[in-house]
């Protein structure tokens, strides 16, 4: 008897009979367009709907690095039910980030019922697909501003300095979770820096950590809320793959589902309701205040004058971006600045203070270049953009510490038109992702990959190869971001190291890091101790 009647004869009914003929066909169509797609690369068999989820888990770019070890440098899997390349090598993502306007990889996805449903493919940047380059051009010029960098600068010192405060507070032979601290530290920042008006998420943290009595008191945040804003922030971005990776039936039908489609929706409702209330407000400020007064160098009042008459960075480089933006637009685009910019910063500098735990001479070479240049008594020195901007190793140390462990491990990128990657012809449609962190520890740019060596960076003949650190990613899509991120990553290195020693509570442990949206770090427990001076 074959496989197929020994089936059918334990179908019960006729309807049972007619589901599993359905399915039989299903599955052995399924695997006939599989085994006979254009292209084949290495890479493993999918199954019917779920693609290679089962063997993929909930950790995607680190079995990317397995599938790269046994695949090779370009691979395939599915996701669900899409195909999609995975690409190890920087010659092989040269295209993808070639920062030419003909560029055919600027996408990320291709059309999508379910972002278009919560609204993020005419808004904002990240997945905008009709006016990113408009966005994307405001909140570059907004965010590279000199007057707005200047003011990044000062503002992360106070908040560190107000971060101190509660450290003196606690007792310091008990550890501290430092990847908490970071993500309130840079929350603060980031909104101050975008709103002009703090978010008190480091006194919340503290609070959170002391019995009643100890907890401070702290004038309201400006989302008017006690909850976790940075819980907020992570809804935001899990809610765009969700709309991305479940069709319209599952998110609406199926209960859990459902479920999650509603809260995603209402977080996203929230969070613009709560800015458009915060920009409607700045505006009427704006517009009160004399013509003579400096308007602060914030992300809100530099998107909301620029290309009106109280225009504080007149730098268009874009021809179109030359109207004003409107509440709605800024409202996403303040959203984006927080989603992208929080969590990587702050995760970024958890991994460095890991890194500079684990490698004393790298401290030492920081110390000593800190040294250098602040000169005596730098404990005290104002820290600017121009004396961070000197510190050399400093940069070597967060590369280094963003090849070994970047905060965005993969990104994807779909091809607009039919093009050639890899020796093969794609239809246009195809998802390619560079597996970022493969290409990172790839020997074929690296000598010793995985070893922790800043020096690398500094000699001239290493590391030049194109595309070979993707951190910031590149092309017409890099990271607008990039500059303030590292602005402010060095002044929060520069305040923790000449004033404070940092050890790890388990010196011998391994560094705890899980994937979300972006490689995060679920805990760093550290004693912070004030130095001797
Ligand atoms: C260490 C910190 C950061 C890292 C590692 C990082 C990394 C990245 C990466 C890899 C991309 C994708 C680029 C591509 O597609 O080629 C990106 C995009 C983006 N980043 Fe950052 N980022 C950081 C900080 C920031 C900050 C502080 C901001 C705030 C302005 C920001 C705003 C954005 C935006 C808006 C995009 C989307 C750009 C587009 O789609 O055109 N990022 N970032």
């Amino acid at each position: 008897m074959s496989i197929a009647s020994s089936i059918f004869s334990h179908a019960q009914s006729g309807w049972q009979s007619v589901i599993l003929l359905l399915l039989v066909t299903y599955i052995a169509y399924f695997y006939y367009k599989y085994y006979t797609r254009e292209n084949p690369l290495p890479g493993p068999i999918p199954l019917p709907l779920l693609g290679n989820f089962l063997q993929i888990g909930w950790d995607l770019p680190r079995w990317a690095n397995k599938a790269q070890a046994k695949y090779g440098d370009a691979w395939e899997v599915w996701l669900g039910r899409e195909r999609s390349i995975f690409l190890g090598r920087a010659d092989f993502v040269e295209k993808i980030y070639n920062p030419s306007t003909k560029n055919n990889f600027t996408m990320r996805t291709g059309p999508s019922e379910g972002l278009d449903e919560f609204g993020y493919t005419n808004k904002g940047i990240i997945m905008n697909r009709e006016s990113w380059q408009y966005n994307r051009g405001l909140v570059n010029q907004t965010v590279t501003a000199k007057s707005y960098l200047k003011e990044l600068v000062k503002a992360t010192q106070e908040n560190f300095k107000e971060t101190e405060g509660y450290w003196r507070k606690l007792a310091s032979h008990k550890p501290l979770d430092f990847a908490a601290w970071s993500m309130c530290m840079v929350t603060d920042v980031t909104v101050i820096m975008s709103t002009g008006k703090p978010a008190y998420q480091c006194a919340i943290y503290y609070n959170s950590l002391v019995s009643d009595k100890a907890k401070i008191q702290h004038p309201q945040s400006v989302f008017k809320f006690e909850g976790d804003f940075v819980e907020a922030i992570t809804t935001w971005f899990y809610a765009v793959q969700f709309s991305y990776f479940f069709p319209k039936w599952i998110r609406h039908y199926v209960p859990v589902f459902k479920s999650y489609q509603d809260k995603f929706m209402k977080n996203s409702k929230w969070m613009l309701s709560t800015l458009l209330e915060i920009i409607k407000e700045r505006r009427q400020e704006i517009e009160c205040a004399p013509p003579h007064v400096q308007l602060p160098a914030n992300v809100l009042t530099l998107l909301l004058t620029t290309n009106t008459p109280r225009d504080m960075t007149k730098v268009s480089t874009i021809n179109s971006i030359d109207r004003p933006m409107n509440d709605a637009e800024i409202a996403e685009n303040l959203v984006e600045v927080f989603a992208a910019g929080i969590d990587t910063t702050a995760n970024s500098l958890t991994f460095m203070i890991w890194n500079m735990c684990k490698y004393p001479h790298a401290k030492q070479r920081l110390l000593e270049e800190m040294a250098e240049v602040f000169g005596p008594n730098l404990q005290n020195r104002e820290i600017t953009q121009e004396s961070l901007e000197k510190l050399i190793y400093f940069d070597a140390f967060i590369k280094e510490t963003a090849r070994l462990t970047p905060v965005v491990p993969a990104l994807v990128k779909t091809a607009q038109k039919d093009d050639e990657i890899v020796g093969f012809r794609w239809k246009a449609g195809t998802q390619f992702y560079t597996n970022i962190h493969g290409i990172h520890l790839n020997p074929a740019h690296w000598d010793n990959p995985q070893e922790f060596d800043p020096d690398r960076f500094l000699k001239i003949e290493s590391s030049k190869t194109k595309n070979a650190l993707l951190q910031f990613g590149g092309g017409l899509r890099i990271c607008p971001g990039r500059q303030m991120a590292i602005l402010e990553l060095k002044t929060l290195l520069v305040c923790l190291l000449r004033k404070y020693e940092i050890e790890l509570e388990d010196s011998r442990g391994e560094l705890q890091y899980s994937f979300g949206m972006i490689n995060h770090c679920d805990n760093l427990n550290v004693f912070i101790r004030p130095k001797a001076f």
